[in-house]
């Protein structure tokens, strides 16, 4: 198996492990790289360990769970940390400069008893120490940037005052307003309606491109994974059985389980030329 991401990675993930509170190997033996501005998608089905990988690179992982192995996040400028076994204030100054997560579920990342802007401003305000109008322009514009119409309504509504796809919107400007070195996007559009999916993939891809940042990229579906990342690494039961660049993933599969996968995503392409027709 080729090593993705060898020299000079931002993360650096070797052997990582990941057991439940009752002992059980949820994740075993993990190893990967993401070098600056490159981006890799993590492509497996449903309880293969994807999410609890990125909750672990963000040392989120839920109560009674315990990661071994080694997760190196390299920002320049801020010095290799070491995610497992940090102390969570150590955590605190990592996650968001160098690294933040976009979930599935955009509520995960919003208040919902807050208004947008206020949300937006917090972590604007920490990074780049503005205040007052300043502040309040910088969060239109980071609305703005999100594509988000009438950005001054927005940021005056509460979450469940605005749609799915726009709420998503706001969560990755949240994710954003750090400047992470790194992005980790965990499903999401899976939760979205089939054409607001397209539109926001379409902006992560622009945003990440823009700015530059690297990109982890979790999903079930392979064809959006090809799409969007540059390579790819399959997990299956927690562990990693193939990875590669997205062509060679997707053209010459070599584990059984990706060769299902690959069929699984030509048949859904068929289908749709099917219906095209
Ligand atoms: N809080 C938890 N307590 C116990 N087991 C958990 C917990 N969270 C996840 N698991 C188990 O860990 C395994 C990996 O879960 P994980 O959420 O990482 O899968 P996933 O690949 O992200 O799946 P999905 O695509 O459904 O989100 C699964 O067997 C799941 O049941």
């Amino acid at each position: 198996m080729t090593r993705p991401g060898a020299t000079g990675p931002l993360l650096d993930v070797t052997g990582l492990g990941v057991r439940s509170a009752g002992g059980h190997d949820l994740v075993s033996g993990l190893t990967f790289g993401i070098e600056p501005g490159s981006r890799l998608g993590l492509i497996g089905e449903s309880g293969s360990g994807k999410s609890l990988t990125a909750l672990a690179i963000m040392g989120l992982l839920p109560p009674g769970m315990a990661a071994s192995g080694s997760i190196v996040l390299d920002v320049p400028g801020a010095g290799p940390a070491q995610i497992v076994g940090a102390a969570e204030r150590r955590l605190r100054g990592v996650r968001g400069r160098a690294a933040s997560v976009v979930f599935q579920e955009p509520l995960t990342a919003l208040d919902p008893l807050m208004k947008v802007g206020r949300q937006l401003a917090e972590p604007i305000r920490r990074r780049r120490g503005l205040r007052g109008a300043a502040l309040r322009a910088a969060v239109a514009d980071a609305l703005a940037e999100v594509r988000l119409p009438e950005p001054g309504r927005i940021a005056r509504a509460y979450p469940h005052e605005i749609s799915g796809g726009q709420r998503q919107r706001v969560a990755i400007a949240m994710a954003l307003a750090c400047e992470p070195a790194l992005l980790i996007a965990d499903e999401p559009t899976t939760a979205l309606d089939v054409t607001v999916q397209a539109e926001v993939l379409a902006l992560l891809d622009g945003l990440v491109a823009a700015r530059g940042m690297a990109l982890l990229f979790i999903s079930h579906d392979l064809a959006v994974v090809s799409g969007i990342t540059d390579r790819i690494l399959v997990l299956k039961d927690g562990r990693a059985v193939e990875s590669g660049t997205a062509r060679q993933v997707v053209n010459a599969p070599s584990h059984p389980y990706t060769r299902a996968l690959v069929a699984g995503a030509r048949h859904l392409d068929s289908a749709l030329d099917w219906k095209a027709r």
